[in-house]
Parts: structure tokens; sequence; C-alpha cells
């Protein structure tokens, strides 16, 4: 039974998907020294689709990389699914980015001598677990692969290729799959075909989005969008439209 039908229990809510408190991020020391992050402050709630945007250089990879355990917070606490990264060793950062966190980058990242399956299956083999065939048949159907499993990469299209990476980010069931600008290198309607996959992925899965972007039409999808600016959070928007992202992005431009 539920705790909020249960007097007897206290109410609890769910741990958020990301949560990061205080992070800041330096880059170097001394006088090269760059803060990327300023004390940055964010809850990302489970099954969430979240947009990340800000002016060139506000820290967004940043943001995306320490949330996702990719590089360590210089201070504050970064919990991902629960588990706080702060204090874990190579090993179990390793780890834990390897099941909890699935990466969809621009540039794909597809072997190319490796056919659609192997690609998709690779972060099982790294894993060392086996790839279970029904939830790679889900995966596949999921992004519309079917029948293309044996290709290799240079075989399909860029929307076929950012769709492999999907499928690759989704095959360990993460709790969150982390997106830096996944349609930078799509055209305009393969892009939209890209986002409707991620936005169903929340909406069907219960996995969590986070996805770093410059385009207000691709930030619309998200239920949130989080605005930087020279490393603080600056805005949240909820519900958002692409007119009122980029009327935002337009003053935080001017700022900066
Ligand atoms: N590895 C690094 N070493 C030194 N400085 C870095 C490093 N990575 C990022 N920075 C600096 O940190 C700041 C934030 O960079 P980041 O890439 O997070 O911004 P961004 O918002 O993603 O930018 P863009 O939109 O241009 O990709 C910038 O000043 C950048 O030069």
């Amino acid at each position: 039974m539920p705790s909020e039908h249960n007097p007897t229990l206290p109410h609890r809510p769910p741990e958020p998907a990301v949560r990061l408190e205080a992070v800041t991020k330096t880059y170097g020391r001394g006088h090269g020294a760059v803060t990327a992050l300023r004390e940055v402050t964010l809850q990302v709630t489970r099954g969430s689709f979240t947009a990340v945007m800000g002016p060139s250089g506000s820290g967004k990879s940043t943001l995306l990389h320490c949330a996702a355990g990719l590089d360590r917070a210089t201070s504050g606490t970064v919990r991902l699914g629960g588990t706080d990264l702060t204090g874990l060793g190579e090993t179990a950062l390793t780890r834990l980015r390897r099941t909890r966190a699935g990466f969809v980058f621009q540039a794909f990242n597809l072997i190319g001598s490796l056919t659609v399956e192997q690609n998709i299956t690779l972060p099982l083999r790294l894993a060392g677990r086996p790839a279970d065939r029904a939830l790679l048949a889900e995966v596949v159907d999921r992004v519309g692969l079917t029948g293309r499993t044996a290709h290799r990469p240079a075989r399909l299209s860029g929307g076929q290729q950012q769709r492999v990476a999907i499928a690759r980010a989704l095959i360990t069931r993460p709790d969150v799959v982390f997106g830096d600008e996944p349609t930078g290198a799509l055209d305009t309607v393969t892009a939209r075909e890209v986002l409707a996959l991620l936005r169903e992925t929340a909406d069907t899965t219960g996995q969590t989005v986070v996805m770093v972007t410059h385009d207000p039409v691709a930030a619309s999808y998200a239920d949130t969008v989080v605005f930087l600016a020279d490393g603080r959070v600056a805005d949240t928007l909820g519900s958002p439209a692409a007119d009122t992202v980029a009327a935002r992005m337009t003053t935080l431009g001017a700022r900066s």
C-alpha cells in the first residue's frame, strides 16, 4: 500500500533520479583555473524529461558530465538514482555509470566494425552481462530498427545511427539517459523523430531523460528546461513552448 494511504507510515517523496547540491566544478588550478559550475543545486524527478540550455560556455556539458559520473565535482554532492557519487572510487563509479546511466552524444560514437546489434549490446559485454534477447528485441523495436540489426552503421542514415545509439543507451535499463546535443548533427525532420523517441522513453518506461541542447524546439519536448548562465542555474521553465524558451535564451545571451 502506498505510504500516502497509510497514516501510520510517514510520507516519503520518491528519491529524485538526479540530485545535485551546491555542486561546484573548477577545471585546472591557480591563474588558469576555470570555474564551470558554481554551487548548482538541482533535482530531476524520476520519469521526467529535462532539457539543459544556456549560452556557450555556461556549463551545460560540465553539468551533464558531473551528474552522470563522467567527471567529478570539485565540491558539493551528486546523487544518481539515490547513490551519492561523491565518495565512490573509480571502479564503483564506473560500475554505477554502466548500470544506472545511458549516454547519447551528438557524434553517435558507434563502432564501425561492429553490427548494429553488436553496437547496441556493447555496454552489456563491457559490464560482463549476458544479452537478454527479449529486451534486445524490445529495444530494437522501440527505436524502429527491426530488420537492420545485422547492418554496419555506415549503411544507416544519421537518424538511424542515432537511434542505434539510443538503443545502446537503453539496453542496460538505466535510471537516467543523458544526451549531450543528441540532435545536433541531425536534420530537422530526423531530429524530431529522435526527440519523440526520447519523449516516449520517459513516458512509457519511467526512465529519466536529461538532455543538453541549443535548440528551443528540442527543449520544447521536455517537461522542464533548466537554464544555465555563467555556471549557475539562472531559471527553470515548466511545460516549455519553443518561443518562450527562445525568448529566455535571448535574454540570457544578452547578459552573458
Ligand atoms: N576539460 C576542461 N578543461 C578546462 N576548462 C574546461 C574544460 N571543459 C570545459 N571547460 C570550461 O568550462 C566552461 C564551461 O564549459 P562547458 O563545456 O560545460 O559549457 P557548455 O555550456 O556546454 O558550452 P557549449 O555550449 O559551448 O558546449 C567553459 O569556460 C569551458 O571553456
